[in-house]
């Protein structure tokens, strides 16, 4: 045979052999490519040419080890050459510009087979995330948190930390999370570092939906976290302020914080399932202490007398919890002394009489047949107790516990009737009216705005007075689903702070109260007095909002102008990505971080107008 034709067996780049026809004459004048050719070495295929051809000539060539990798698939039948020269020519070239081609085609492939592995672990990883999000909706969060406090050491308050006196004292307690919040795969968003930090971890989301968090630092004079005992929180709250009452001042301490935070648990005692134990609530731990003090030797020659009141504000009634709910008037003498007319006095000869009476009241406010106990947390509950000089009618001192009505936002009654948003907009006056007479009575000589509302008329005397005492207790829940009411709790107590955080308790020796007043001097509520009050109020809101209302306009106008400076840099960044050669590199870059700049200004006018929002809702403003 003049042709003698060799296969040789090749891979093509998905692996399949395929066979190379050879012709013999031209394998003698076949010179291996020179080294700048793209060829390389492949002992495989020249492994397998030796064996199956057994050429001399070929084994010459083999031998080289210079036979291109990457040989394209042939024709299937090569026509004869015209002339074995310029055949060889022509295969030599073929070679070169198959094996350039060829390496080029793989090349691609590989890049393909690359990006579809790195496609389908993306797919892989996406359906995982679907699934661990269906387990838990917001473990990215849980993750995020543990690694925040991963990198904080933790000193959380100890029973054995000292007890600071303040005249105004502002602190948090983080409840756990309830089973319901457990059982909605809820997650703890609230981390006590110290003793008076606290830092909520608000869930955000980017408008690239990044999900990433917004941790906001609170500063109170004690933070208790959820392993804290009614009576830790006792001991640096209520406790301190109990000798207040024996040297002639007035004692007041409010539970605030939103439905279901814990207000109930902590004033009027821990519950065991539906049983409540009165005895370990702030109510009666005060009692306690009130008839420890009474029978101490310091005071039991003064022969105190101590009795107590438990009543309920709702809106602008009041009601008596000791009397079956009998609705009470509030009057004001002629020397501004607030009374609540035909209340209930009970006097108590010991801790269980107290108990009794906070177990009857509590039982009332929260079965009664009234619209003002359908909802507990709808109104404000009162309980007193005041030690008198035995026989005589002016009172020594008074300690007043609060357990205030949930704060709500504007938000959760606007689908409700309008009951319930006059409702929830009077406990919201309420609680402002209290808010400017704690910071009132925070700035010495300051007009304390009481009338602003029933709650404050009646805890005048809590207002006024160089030996009053105030603490307040913000409760709050954990769960990520309260997180705006927690922060709206937390805002509100930090407001209350705010002016007196520097301030120490100072004592002074006189005290109005150790007088008394004639309480038979008592003149009907002075209206115009009262409305003037609310005007003072209001006007501090307004400032308020005022203020806020400009720090959000000035953000406004921020992301007008970072929007026109967007747009003009968006524009030259497309336009210089358009021309040739331009760095793939320097623009992704430069586009990436105009769009970060960009979010970070409309991220920041986000929070301010989502507080606006915030304050005017709670202001119930249109
Ligand atoms: N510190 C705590 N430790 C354990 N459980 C708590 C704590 N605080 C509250 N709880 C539980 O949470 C639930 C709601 O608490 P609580 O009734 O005191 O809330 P609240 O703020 O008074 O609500 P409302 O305003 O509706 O009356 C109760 O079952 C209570 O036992």
């Amino acid at each position: 045979m003049y042709f003698k034709s060799f296969f040789l067996l090749h891979q093509d780049r998905g692996g399949k052999m395929f066979p190379i026809a050879i012709d013999e004459r031209d394998s003698e004048k076949r010179k291996p490519p020179s080294l700048g050719s793209p060829v390389r070495k492949c002992k495989s295929i020249s492994n397998e040419l030796c064996c199956n051809a057994g050429h001399s000539s070929f084994e010459k060539r083999t031998n080289v080890g210079d036979i291109p990798e990457d040989v394209p698939s042939p024709p299937p039948s090569p026509s004869p050459p015209k002339s074995p020269k310029k055949q060889a020519r022509r295969r030599e070239s073929m070679y070169e510009y198959k094996s350039e081609a060829a390496r080029k085609v793989e090349q691609i492939a590989k890049i393909r087979d690359q990006r579809r592995q790195k496609q389908a672990d993306e797919r892989a990883l996406r359906d995982q995330l679907i699934q661990s999000e269906q387990n838990n909706p917001y473990w990215e969060f849980e993750q995020m948190i543990n690694e925040f406090k991963s990198g904080k050491d933790f000193h959380p308050l100890r029973e054995t930390d000292p007890v600071v006196e303040n005249q105004i004292t502002v602190c948090v307690r983080k409840r756990p999370l309830n089973e319901k919040e457990h059982h909605k795969k809820e997650i703890d968003v609230m981390s006590v570092p110290t003793k008076n930090q606290l830092i909520v971890h608000e869930p955000r989301q980017k408008v690239d939906l990044t999900k990433y968090l917004e941790n906001q630092l609170f500063r109170f004079d004690y933070v208790f976290d959820e392993s804290c005992t009614n009576d830790i929180v006792y001991k640096f709250t209520a406790k301190p302020l109990v000798k207040t009452i024996f040297e002639g001042g007035m004692a007041t301490c409010f539970a605030y914080g939103q439905t279901g935070s814990g207000k109930t648990h902590t004033m009027g005692g821990e519950f065991r399932g539906k049983q409540q134990n009165f005895k370990n609530g702030i109510y009666g731990l005060v009692a306690i202490d009130v008839f420890n003090y009474i029978n101490h030797p310091k005071y039991t020659k003064e022969d105190y007398m101590v009795s107590a009141s438990f009543f309920e504000i709702y809106g602008k009634l009041v009601f008596d919890l000791l009397a079956k709910k009998k609705r009470l008037r509030v009057l004001e003498d002629g020397k501004q002394q607030v009374q609540v007319v035909g209340l209930t006095e009970r006097i108590v000869a010991k801790v269980d009489d107290v108990i009794d009476l906070i177990q009857k009241g509590s039982l009332e406010r929260t079965s009664g047949i009234t619209s003002a106990n359908s909802n507990s947390s709808r109104s404000h509950a009162v309980f007193q107790i005041i030690i008198r000089k035995n026989g005589a009618r002016n009172i020594t001192g008074k300690f007043s516990l609060i357990d205030l009505a949930g704060n709500e936002r504007g938000a959760d009654t606007f689908n409700s009737d309008r009951q319930t948003r006059l409702e929830g907009a009077d406990i919201n006056k309420s609680l402002l009216a209290l808010k400017e007479c704690i910071r009132a009575l925070g700035k010495k000589g300051s007009h304390c705005p009481f009338r602003g509302s029933k709650l404050t008329q009646v805890l005048r005397d809590s207002f006024i007075g160089e030996k009053s005492r105030t603490c307040m207790i913000a409760l709050i829940s954990p769960g990520v689903a309260s997180v705006d009411h927690s922060l709206n709790t937390l805002r509100y107590a930090d407001r209350v702070k705010e002016l007196v955080a520097s301030e120490d308790f100072t004592d002074a020796d006189d005290s109005p109260y150790a007088q008394g007043e004639d309480l038979n001097d008592i003149d009907d509520m002075d209206e115009e007095n009262e409305e003037e009050e609310e005007i003072d109020c209001a006007k501090n809101i307004e400032e308020d909002i005022n203020a806020l209302e400009n720090n959000v306009l000035e953000n406004n106008r921020l992301v007008i102008e970072s929007c026109a400076h967007f747009h003009r840099m968006a524009c030259e960044l497309y336009n210089n990505s358009q021309e040739n050669g331009h760095s793939k590199q320097t623009y992704a870059r430069n586009w990436k971080n105009l769009l970060r700049e960009m979010i970070d200004i409309q991220r920041a006018a986000f929070i301010k107008a989502s507080e606006f929002c915030s304050v005017l809702e709670e202001n119930c403003i249109p």
